[in-house]
C-alpha cells in the first residue's frame, strides 16, 4: 500500500493563498467524541495530548476512528520529547504540534526528533509500528519525512522574540499561537484582547509569513478568528468540543429554569 498523503501539510504548503483551514480543538481523550466531530466537516481536528487526558493508547484510538474521514488529524503533544514524539509518530500521527517553542534551537532539535539518520535521531520501528502499516508500506524510512508535519507553538514574550529565528528553521512547517498561554506569559492572564498581546499576535504572524510559512491561532471568538484571518492566519482552531458541549448545556438547561412547564396539562415534544 501507498503510504497515506498528509494534505494538512500540502494546505499549509500553499497558505497564505488558499482559503483559511478551519479546525476543532478536541479535549475529550475519546475516540466517540473525535469521530462524532469528524462528521461535521472541519478541516482538521486538533487531539490535544497537552491540557487533555490522553494517553498514546488514547490517541492511537482517535487516530484510528478519524481515518475513515476526510479530516486532518493533528496531534499536540505535552512536550517536545524525542521519545514521545517517536511514540506518537509510530502509531501513525502524521502531524505534530509542540507547545512553548522559544527558539530556534529547540525547534531544530524537534525537527531530528521527526527524522530517521542521517537526518535525525528517530527510532526505527519498522514492522511493529502503524506509521508502515506494520511493513504493508513499501519503502516508508525514504518516504516518511515527506508526510510529517511539524507544527511549534509560540506561547510565550521570548517565543515572540524569537519567531522569526524560529519560523526560518528548515522543518517547521507552521507556527501556532497559543493566545491563553501568551497572555498569561505577558502578566494580561485571560487577557488576549490586551493591546500587548495583540501586538504580539500580530508581530508573531508577520514573522511568520515573512518567512513563507503558515501561521494559525486558537480563537473560539468569531470577531477574534475573523481579524487573526485578516492579519494572515491560514490554519485556525474556531472552537474547543468541552464548552461547546458544556454551554449546550448550560442554555437548554437555562430555557426550563427561567419558564417553568406549566404544572398540569399535555407536555410537548
Ligand atoms: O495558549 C493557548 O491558548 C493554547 O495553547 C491552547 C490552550 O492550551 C487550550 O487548551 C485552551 O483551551
Amino acid at each position: 500500500m501507498q503510504l497515506p498523503s498528509n494534505q494538512f501539510k500540502s494546505a499549509l504548503r500553499q497558505m497564505p493563498t488558499s482559503s483559511s483551514l478551519y479546525g476543532i480543538w478536541a479535549g475529550m481523550a475519546s475516540a466517540y467524541s473525535a469521530e462524532i466531530l469528524a462528521t461535521t466537516g472541519h478541516d482538521w481536528i486538533l487531539l490535544d495530548g497537552e491540557h487533555a487526558p490522553n494517553t498514546v493508547p488514547t490517541l492511537l484510538g482517535q487516530l484510528q476512528a478519524l481515518a475513515a474521514y476526510p479530516v486532518n488529524p493533528v496531534v499536540r503533544i505535552p512536550h517536545g520529547d524525542p521519545a514521545l514524539i517517536k511514540q506518537v509518530l509510530d502509531i501513525g500521527a502524521q502531524s505534530l504540534m509542540v507547545p512553548m517553542v522559544e527558539s530556534a534551537a529547540q525547534a531544530a532539535a524537534l525537527v531530528r526528533a521527526m527524522r530517521y539518520p542521517p537526518a535525525g535521531i528517530r527510532g526505527v520501528g519498522g514492522g511493529l509500528i502503524r506509521a508502515t502499516r506494520w511493513d504493508a508500506v513499501a519503502d516508508y524510512i525514504p518516504q516518511a519525512d515527506q508526510a510529517l508535519c511539524l507544527v511549534v507553538q509560540i506561547e510565550s514574550s521570548l517565543g515572540v522574540e524569537h519567531a522569526a529565528q524560529i519560523a526560518a528553521v528548515e522543518g517547521v512547517d507552521a507556527i501556532f499561537i497559543g493566545p491563553a498561554d501568551l497572555s498569561t506569559s505577558m502578566g494580561h492572564a485571560g487577557n488576549a484582547s490586551h493591546a500587548e498581546v495583540q501586538h504580539s499576535i500580530r508581530r508573531t504572524i508577520d514573522c511568520c509569513l515573512a518567512q513563507g510559512k503558515a501561521c494559525g491561532i486558537l480563537a473560539p471568538n468569531e470577531q477574534d478568528a475573523r481579524r487573526y484571518a485578516e492579519w494572515g492566519c491560514s490554519f485556525i482552531a474556531i472552537s474547543i468540543d468541552i464548552p461547546l458541549l458544556r454551554q449546550a448545556a448550560l442554555a437548554s438547561l437555562a430555557r426550563f429554569r427561567a419558564s417553568p412547564a406549566p404544572a398540569s396539562g399535555r407536555q410537548a415534544y
